[in-house]
């Protein structure tokens, strides 16, 4: 059962939820030496992005990845890696080394080995994933009705290429499996309409049906959901 956060809007709900990673990156370097945080993609992690980056950490101990990557250049409006260069990799950020998920590969499937090879290197259980949620209940690139979607759900690969239903791009995915092999996961929901997958989500059902249930018909991993309501 996820542990829910819940705000009046987006830009509340991102600065605490920037506080919550810093201090959980920050316990992990503490601990370990190293931290390793994985984020998504789209409009809700811009935010928590930018306010991590003026957070003060041994920057040079994070690693950072995605969660999933649009197969497109790297300096795309589209790309995944251009966001997290643009708004956490600034600044004394900077020092963090870098995970992409796209290479020079002609498309994701030609791409996935080579990134495959590249995440198996990274020291697993992550300490966070940073997952969002689509109008369909999607969460990274595992989308309803893909021909992956089944793979993805239960494949014990890190990574996989998707092509989505109704996204322009071919993708690259973290598993399902990936993303439970982390220590915490955290999960942006804003608005009331995503609110009602969520909860249609949280009700129970089969998850090639909503995605997101990976993450919240699960106890393996602690879930906290940052709620914002606009
Ligand atoms: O690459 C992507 O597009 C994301 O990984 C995707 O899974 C995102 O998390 C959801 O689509 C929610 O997007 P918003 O944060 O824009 O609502």
């Amino acid at each position: 059962m996820p542990t829910e956060h819940l705000f009046a809007t987006g830009a509340e709900a991102a600065a605490d939820l920037a506080a919550r990673i810093a201090s959980i990156l920050s316990q992990a370097v503490a601990a370990r030496g190293i931290a390793t945080l994985a984020v998504s993609g789209g409009r809700s992690p811009r935010p928590v992005l930018e306010a991590l980056r003026q957070v003060d950490l041994d920057w040079g101990k994070v690693v950072v990845t995605l969660v999933d990557e649009r197969w497109v250049a790297p300096d795309s409006a589209d790309s995944n890696e251009r966001l997290v260069r643009e708004t956490l990799l600034q600044g004394a950020a900077a020092q963090a080394r870098f995970v992409p998920m796209k290479t020079d590969a002609a498309d994701a499937y030609a791409g996935q080995p080579a990134v495959e090879a590249a995440f198996a290197a990274l020291p697993w259980p992550l300490d966070i994933v940073l997952l969002g949620m689509g109008d369909d209940g999607h969460t990274a690139s595992l989308f309803p009705g893909a021909a992956e979607l089944a793979e993805g759900l239960s494949s014990s690969a890190r990574t996989i290429a998707v092509t989505p239903p109704a996204a322009p791009h071919q993708r690259l995915s973290l598993t399902a499996s990936a993303i439970l092999d982390s220590r915490q996961v955290f999960l942006q929901i804003g608005g009331a309409g995503k609110k009602a997958v969520y909860d249609r989500a949280l009700a129970g059902g089969p998850v090639e049906e909503l995605p997101i249930r990976l993450a919240l018909l699960q106890d393996q991993v602690p879930v906290d959901v940052w709620i914002a309501q606009s």
